[in-house]
């Protein structure tokens, strides 16, 4: 299991970075820096992805977040700051070193998937085994189950331009799970698919983290993605990390204006749950054998809560941590535009 640290990152690109960086954090506008011929890209980036997480980066066109991935393994040098993966220390990698650690440790998966188009889809997925050194018979093996578990077993032989952008994306996943990896950088990866498709691309990698624990980096500019998928999700704008948090930690405060305008049109119904908005019960002991799981997202509360003062909310041990009842749950659905720091 392995975890990403990202120590106060920043990229520049043009001319004189390190004075871009010291006005840009003088408060100096990024259009007057761009004018003068330097992009502050990303800029005092610190957070950790623990191991197992599914951490989301969330932002416009512009803010930062394919620089800031391809940092991670070292595709961009950056201007000031540190990844480590583990303990190691990625920014101090050069060539073979950085080849081995995005085969054997972060794997990619790309918007527009990159498939090569005159190799079969097995070809593609045992890519990552063969550069790795893996036996052909072992290197078949490893896609094999890749395809499995992305659900495209008897489509081995097939050509990528023979199927569907949804179907597409399944084998760029594959070729990333068959490369046996513990870090997956995923860079807008369903952002090209149709919203139904993208929908069940989304469930897929719900179930398939369940079952692998990788630890993910997914990039998006979609809030509600980010929501979904994310255990944790920074949101960025103009190079900054503007927030940091759990989806419902996101939409109960945001950070700020920018954020609050962000999170008005989610369905906060679907992404706060009984264990975010539970109040803490008077009894604990209680027994709880009309009790709804922490986990559960607040719509499906909606009938139950109507018809009781209070339902008793469990954790994963079955332990009560609290109760929901028909106020607090419309007080949650409806507190939008509250932001930390009463700005909204
Ligand atoms: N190679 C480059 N040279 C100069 N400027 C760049 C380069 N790459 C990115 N930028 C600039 O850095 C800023 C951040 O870009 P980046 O692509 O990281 O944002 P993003 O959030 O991923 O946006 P998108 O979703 O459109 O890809 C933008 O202003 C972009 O124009």
């Amino acid at each position: 299991m392995t975890s990403v640290r990202v120590d106060g990152l920043c990229k520049v690109f043009g001319a004189h970075p390190a004075d871009a960086l010291r006005r840009s954090r003088a408060g100096v506008e990024g259009d007057r820096l761009r004018a003068e011929g330097a992009t502050v890209a990303v800029l005092d980036a610190s957070f950790t992805v623990e191991p197992g997480e599914i951490f989301v980066v969330m932002g416009l066109s512009g803010s930062g977040k394919s620089t800031l991935i391809r940092m991670l393994n070292g595709l961009l040098a950056p201007t000031e700051g540190r990844v480590y993966v583990d303990e190691e220390d990625v920014t101090a990698l050069t060539g073979r070193a950085l080849r081995e650690l995005r085969q054997r440790t972060m794997s990619m998966v790309f918007q527009h998937f990159a498939l090569l188009p005159h190799r079969t889809v097995r070809d593609n997925v045992e890519y990552g085994p063969r550069i790795q050194g893996a036996a052909p018979a072992r290197a078949r093996e490893r896609a094999d189950e890749a395809l499995r578990m992305v659900g495209l077993t008897g489509w081995e032989q097939r050509f990528p331009q023979q199927l569907s952008g949804g179907m597409r994306q399944r084998v760029g996943l594959a070729r990333a799970l068959a490369a046996g990896t513990d870090v997956l950088l995923m860079d807008e990866a369903f952002s090209a698919l149709d919203p139904l498709i993208k929908r069940d691309m989304q469930d897929q990698l719900v179930q398939l983290q369940a079952e692998l624990g990788k630890t993910i980096v997914f990039i998006t500019h979609d809030l509600n993605e980010a929501m979904r998928l994310g255990d944790r999700i920074a949101v960025m704008r103009a190079g900054r990390i503007v927030q940091l948090g759990t989806a419902s930690e996101i939409l109960r405060r945001p950070a700020d204006s920018y954020v609050a305008r962000f999170v008005r049109d989610v369905d906060r119904g679907r992404v706060l749950t009984a264990g975010a908005i539970a109040e803490r019960s008077a009894d604990p002991d209680r027994q709880a054998a009309d009790a709804v799981p922490a986990q559960t997202p607040l719509h499906e509360l909606f009938g139950r809560v109507a018809e009781t003062a209070g339902l008793p909310v469990v954790d994963a041990e079955g332990r009560v941590i609290g109760t929901v009842g028909p106020s607090a749950v419309l007080r949650a659905l409806g507190d939008g535009g509250r932001t930390e720091a009463g700005d909204g």
